[in-house]
């Protein structure tokens, strides 16, 4: 962890915020053609943080068309890979020096506490540009098994015109996990953040121009899913979109390909993944440490959140009383406040819709464990409710919020029936001592990434991504990622003696 300022010092910092707000298209930073703004605010204080751009269908086709001449002009996509490289680890170079700003903007636009911000967000954005960057000049190419009478090369080469569209729980990294390999790739981009959390994403396209990226290469636009997102989903130059979101946004992104250009789409959508603790499970309070991780990291508003936790009878009384202990020490308020773990829900409507669930659990005669408690609107406390049935839609739902459901099962055999029992197939940890039952779990489990004994989401060298509905098209991370940005070309040249004569002789 980067070394914490005080509160006051934080506080100091955002005092002398002035982030651009205007979308930034083809290298410089414009108002929207409709000339219209929309607030966002500070989700922990409501305060006007900054008027951003309130972009539209105009504003989109301006964008694409941008990238689209950039992307066949070859001012990036036929630049020599060690070049764009450089340009990547340049932007890397700057987001650090720039890392105390980025942090403080981040935490002020989206709620996130600040140790966060300072500890993954920012080093992750980092990590994962400086990952990608150094792919652009080490992939090598295939040649294809055709035999002595030809020779057929499979090259990959940049897809074109990527559309991304970003969710607010993430800005920083799900921007980076989206930008890093599909401009260490040759693409041009048109990003879209959410409405809710703009100023980062601008910030790092002021940067990256700093770096040397051409213009034109890395167009933000800023505004809501209805004016900005669709026209960019349904734009037929656009050669991909990929997304993270809602499962019930993302869908919709399958329509507006079809209904347009066929254009690939990947996405990666939500999840109720499972914490799946037998009985055998060692070191209890670590165990319930990771739990707690799993379930309130970010307030829960992760589409990786272990949010059900599926015990086994034998040592769930022991687990529940470690939980609550770890729970109670996960304290939240003022986001810049650098002792706390938890910050603000993203906005009003969302703390309503969690709040439901809260309300729900506990008018459902559910056993309240710990929690249960809202604060002004904006924080809810890290929430356990026990007695859930796989059924309820407790259990069924994402609630993207700080609340954990924890179903209790007699046997291995139920615990991977009911951590199957979803829709979504994100993610999912569990926890025995017996490495046999670990591997087979991770086996048995229909999700994109098992971890054992512990929660996480891998690393920038897995890919991230999930089965049934909460995935689609492709992973984020790894050199998967950097693949789906690229279209395979086979060349096949004859050499045999009938081939026609020309240049190979
Ligand atoms: N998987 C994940 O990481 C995320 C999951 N969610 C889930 O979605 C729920 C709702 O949150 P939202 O912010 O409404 O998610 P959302 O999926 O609607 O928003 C994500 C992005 O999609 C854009 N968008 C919204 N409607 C669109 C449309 N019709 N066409 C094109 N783009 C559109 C938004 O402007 C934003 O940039 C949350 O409560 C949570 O359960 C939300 C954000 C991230
Ligand atoms: N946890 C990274 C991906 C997401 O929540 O959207």
């Amino acid at each position: 962890m980067s070394d914490l300022l005080t509160l006051e010092e934080y506080q100091a910092i955002a005092a002398e915020m002035n982030p651009p707000a205007m979308s930034f298209i083809d290298g410089a930073f414009r108002p929207s053609v409709s000339g219209n703004t929309f607030d966002t605010t500070n989700p922990a204080t409501g305060e006007v943080l900054a008027a951003v751009a309130a972009c539209n269908e105009e504003d989109v086709n301006f964008a694409v068309s941008c990238a689209r001449t950039a992307f066949e002009d070859g001012r990036w996509s036929k630049l020599h890979p060690s070049e764009r490289k450089e340009v990547l680890r340049r932007l890397c170079k700057l987001v650090a020096l720039n890392s105390r700003e980025l942090a403080v903007l981040e935490s002020l636009d989206s709620g996130k506490p600040i140790a966060d911000c300072e500890s993954i967000d920012i080093p992750e954005f980092i990590h994962t540009l400086t990952w990608h960057a150094e792919f652009a000049d080490k992939i090598y190419d295939q040649t294809a098994p055709v035999g002595s009478e030809a020779i057929a090369m499979v090259v990959r080469e940049p897809i074109g015109v990527v559309g991304a569209v970003l969710p607010w729980n993430f800005p920083l990294l799900m921007l980076a996990w989206k930008i890093a390999p599909a401009l260490s790739a040759g693409c041009t981009m048109v990003v879209k953040p959410a409405e809710q959390t703009s100023l980062t994403a601008l910030r790092i396209a002021e940067l990256a121009a700093e770096a040397g990226l051409p213009r034109g290469v890395l167009n933000i636009v800023t505004g809501s899913g209805a004016e900005v997102g669709e026209p960019l989903g349904k734009h037929m130059d656009v050669d991909m979109v990929t997304f993270t979101g809602s499962t019930v946004t993302g869908r919709r992104f399958l329509r507006y390909s079809a209904d347009s250009n066929l254009k690939k789409v990947v996405l990666e959508l939500g999840g109720k993944n499972p914490c799946i603790v037998l009985d055998d499970a060692e070191n209890l309070d670590q165990v319930a440490e990771q739990v707690c991780a799993a379930a309130f990291w970010n307030m829960g508003e992760n589409c990786s959140a272990g949010s059900r936790l599926i015990v086994q009878s034998g040592i769930k009384d022991e687990l529940l009383e470690r939980i609550k202990a770890h729970a109670r020490n996960w304290k939240m308020g003022d986001p810049l406040d650098p002792t706390n773990q938890l910050g603000a829900m993203i906005d009003g409507g969302h703390f309503a819709k969690v709040a439901g669930y809260l309300d729900h659990g506990k008018k459902s005669g559910h056993g309240l464990v710990v929690g249960g408690e809202t604060q002004d609107g904006v924080f809810i406390q890290p929430t356990v409710f026990d007695g859930i049935l796989n059924s309820d839609k407790m259990a069924q739902e994402e609630i993207f919020g700080p609340i954990l459901s924890v179903i209790t099962v007699k046997s291995y055999d139920e615990a991977i029936q009911v951590a199957n029992d979803t829709d979504y197939g994100l993610a999912a940890s569990v926890f025995t001592a017996n490495g046999k039952k670990a591997l087979r779990a991770a086996q048995a489990i229909r999700a994109g990434t098992v971890t054992v004994n512990c929660f996480g989401e891998g690393d920038i060298s897995t890919p991230f991504g999930g089965y049934k509905q909460s995935g689609f098209g492709g992973r984020d991370n790894s050199i998967h990622a950097h693949d789906q940005y690229t279209e395979l070309k086979t060349i096949w040249v004859d050499l045999s003696d009938d081939a026609v004569d020309g240049c190979i002789e």
